[in-house]
């Protein structure tokens, strides 16, 4: 389990000329994650600080584009992916004990129990050797999101939200190609009330926890990717920032 750190956000926020800047460490109260973790003085003694994994959540209805911009956002910042349904896919094709469960539930259009998908989850974050991860597709429930913050033990610093029309995330589905088990009009129509149902009130919990980031998912990946930059760029201005104060 990781261990969180005070919240530095109200310095920042006067400090910074910068409002984007100021209002993205506003969010951050873990934001000594992106940096070295120099060792730092608690009652006189030099310790090494512990350092606390950045994570953002990657939300969005199903053919959303959250696996796509998730490439160019590894590509440009170097975060760890992590797709929820990507690691739930290898547990099926590796045939372990729970894969038949696992397939039944993703051609049903529902969501595998959270115990199950946070194991995954937790496995790959303690193998990876990164300290930021993007997690896509996760949490989809409430259950999922109280079960991350349990078996885990920290929140994400961002929540990102690719707001799409139905109609447009029906068309990209049906085009993907990749010969997805859930790739059919029957399983993806109860995808969709399966989002609306059960991921819409995880991503309000959010934005009222002041984490969401809204971005209009339609338009070219390049124009909706140029929606997400800046918010990765702002936080990485306050990781340096950061950097510079410790030093001094
Ligand atoms: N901006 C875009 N315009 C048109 N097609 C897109 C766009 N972004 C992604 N796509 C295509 O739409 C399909 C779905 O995209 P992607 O797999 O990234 O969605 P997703 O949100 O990860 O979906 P799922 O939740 O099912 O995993 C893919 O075939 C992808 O190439
Ligand atoms: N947190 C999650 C994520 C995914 N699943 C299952 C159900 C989804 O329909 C399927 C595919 O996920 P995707 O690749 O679309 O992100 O995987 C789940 O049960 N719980
Ligand atoms: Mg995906």
């Amino acid at each position: 389990m990781w261990r969180r750190v005070a919240s530095l956000s109200s310095f920042i926020s006067s400090s910074s000329s910068s409002s984007f800047v100021a209002q993205t460490a506003s969010r951050l109260n873990t934001w000594e994650s992106l940096t070295t973790g120099i060792p730092h003085q608690e009652n006189g003694v030099s310790v090494p600080k512990e350092k606390n994994p950045f994570i953002t959540f990657v939300l969005g209805g199903p053919g959303s584009g959250k696996g796509t911009q998730c490439i160019k956002i590894v590509e440009t910042f170097g975060f760890k992916h992590l797709s929820a349904g990507d690691l739930l896919r290898r547990e099926i094709a590796s045939n372990s004990a729970d894969g038949a469960m696992i397939l039944n539930t993703i051609k049903e259009g529902k969501i595998v129990p959270s115990q199950v998908t946070v194991k995954l989850i937790q496995k790959e974050m303690e193998s990876s050797g990164s300290n930021k991860f993007l997690i896509d597709g996760f949490p989809r429930t409430e259950e999922n999101r109280v079960s991350f913050e349990r078996i885990i033990g920290v929140e994400p610093n961002v929540v990102l939200f690719f707001d799409c029309p139905e109609e447009e995330m029906v068309k990209r589905l049906l085009n993907r190609n990749q010969g997805r088990v859930d790739d059919n009009l029957e399983t993806i129509k109860k995808r969709l009330k399966v989002f609306e149902a059960l991921s819409l009130p995880v991503i309000n919990y959010y934005s009222h926890r002041g984490k969401l980031y809204t971005i209009k998912a339609v338009g070219t990946e390049d124009e909706i990717f140029e929606q997400v930059r800046p918010i990765f760029t702002a936080f990485e201005v306050c990781s340096a920032s950061t950097m510079i104060l410790q030093a001094q």
